[in-house]
């Protein structure tokens, strides 16, 4: 589904930004481990978040649609997740395959995990590492990559763990571990990762302690805990909100409000930085929603300058480096991006692929050895976008069109729909030019 940009006019207009993916995804796991109903509103209904479902499924979970964005989830609970008869396939959703693994190893089960091309090129070492310290058996491709066969005698010894990187996902999948596991399970975090995890288990009835110490996060689950089904409202999901809100501060005269954004800090660290650069980025009609702060965010198009990231807010904004760089071409001097190895083993090598988007299309751009360095200016565009399969990388490209001299075409926008199957609408609905080619 070859798709491209170009210059727009300003754009205008008040949209929703989709639900969370993060969130949704947990709703589904932790519904379908739950004992009772769980009512979702708010689902993020992309194919990932999909996957997932059919996963949950597969694994003895009910799940109904009762509405938009409105699903059911009917958990194990007593009985627990049950050895399926087909391979879990994942589809692109690193959150989803390593969360489920974490989940399943906490019950007698086996069962063959598989993704496509990019979850398959994944490392999930990080993930079953911890996990075969706790007792579980798993067996991986080399490099630790999918297809992953992984089975537990639902007896697993507690672990007092530190993740080697700072990764969400790691610590999930151990906490996910730890719910049907006797004694305390410890992660210590240096630096903070998304919460969803935590805030959610304790919306499931589970006790989490989290403490300080030396200036980490030590996060305690004494297990096993018995999750009860619940009401998740899902918020809206700030990574998505980022292509709305960088497409209206580049594209000159652009008046645009997001409603509904989960501003957890541990999401918002795109929001500093384009606020940093100059840009209008304004959260107002502050309110909780689903246990998340939500807000309302205003932006105008505005003047951009470069900074240099702080390399602590990488995990506030891990998501967002990709769109932050297309700010970065348009914006005076030069952004420095940096420490940031991780963004090598998401969906695509998103530094290499960044990189490859800029150059592309005219932006002065330069691979460091673990980070991009980008100085604004014109874009000339006409490029031709590899996006690898990976969404992020689509959306970024498109959004450059919208301010390059010559559209922006991307290989293949298909997997957009894993995170914000509502894109092309919401975009053009403010005005962007951003068309799909069905016949390429
Ligand atoms: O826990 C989550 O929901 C996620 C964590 C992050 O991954 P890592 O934990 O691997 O950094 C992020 O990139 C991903 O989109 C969603
Ligand atoms: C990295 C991402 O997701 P996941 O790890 O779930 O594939 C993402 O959505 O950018």
């Amino acid at each position: 589904m070859r798709s491209s940009s170009t210059r727009s006019h300003a754009l205008s207009g008040t949209v929703s930004a989709p639900g969370d993916k993060s969130i949704s995804h947990r709703a589904m796991i932790f519904g379908a481990m739950a004992t009772g109903t769980t009512h979702v509103t708010g689902l993020l209904e992309g194919a990932d978040i999909l996957s997932t479902a059919s996963v949950m499924q597969a694994l003895g979970a009910k799940i109904m649609k009762t509405g938009v964005g409105a699903y059911q989830v009917e958990g194990c609970g007593e009985g627990g997740l049950q050895t399926p008869d087909v391979n879990l396939d994942c589809g692109n959703a690193g959150t989803g395959v390593r969360l489920i693994m974490g989940a399943c190893a906490g019950y007698k089960l086996r069962a063959t995990y598989t993704g496509d091309a990019s979850l398959s090129s994944r490392p999930m070492n990080r993930i079953l590492d911890p996990l075969r310290e706790m007792g579980a058996i798993a067996t991986a491709q080399e490099g630790g990559r999918l297809p992953v066969t992984l089975e537990s005698d639902g007896d697993l010894k507690p672990l007092t763990y530190t993740p080697p990187v700072a990764s969400a996902q790691i610590k999930s999948a151990v906490l996910l571990a730890a719910v049907n596991t006797k004694g305390v399970t410890t992660i210590t975090e240096p630096i903070p990762t998304r919460d969803h995890t935590e805030n959610m288990l304790r919306a499931f009835g589970a006790t989490i302690e989290v403490t300080q110490k030396n200036g980490a996060d030590v996060i305690r689950l004494d297990g096993p805990v018995r999750l009860k089904g619940t009401k998740v409202n899902v918020p809206g999901d700030p990574s998505s909100a980022a292509f709305i809100i960088v497409a209206a501060l580049i594209t000159p005269g652009s008046d645009v409000l997001v409603e509904n954004v989960m501003m957890n800090p541990t999401r918002t660290g795109l929001f500093d930085c384009l606020t940093e650069m100059g840009g209008h980025v304004r959260p107002t009609y502050f309110r909780k929603s689903g246990g998340e702060v939500i807000a309302d965010i205003h932006v105008k198009s505005s003047k951009l300058h470069g900074i240099t990231v702080p390399p602590a807010r990488a995990a506030s904004m891990i998501d967002e480096y990709p769109i932050l760089a297309v700010a970065a071409s348009v914006a005076k001097g030069t952004t420095i991006m940096d420490d940031i190895a991780e963004l090598r083993v998401k969906e695509s090598d998103r530094i290499k692929a960044t990189v490859a988007l800029l150059a592309n299309n005219g932006v002065d751009v330069t691979e460091l050895e673990n980070g991009i360095k980008v100085v604004g200016g014109e874009v000339s565009g006409g490029g031709l976008v590899t996006t690898h399969h990976d969404h992020r990388i689509a959306m970024s490209a498109l959004i450059l069109g919208l301010v390059a001299d010559a559209p922006v075409t991307i290989d293949d926008g298909a997997m957009i729909a894993t995170s914000f199957p509502t894109f092309f609408d919401v975009m053009t609905g403010l005005g962007a030019n951003i068309s799909i080619d069905k016949t390429a």
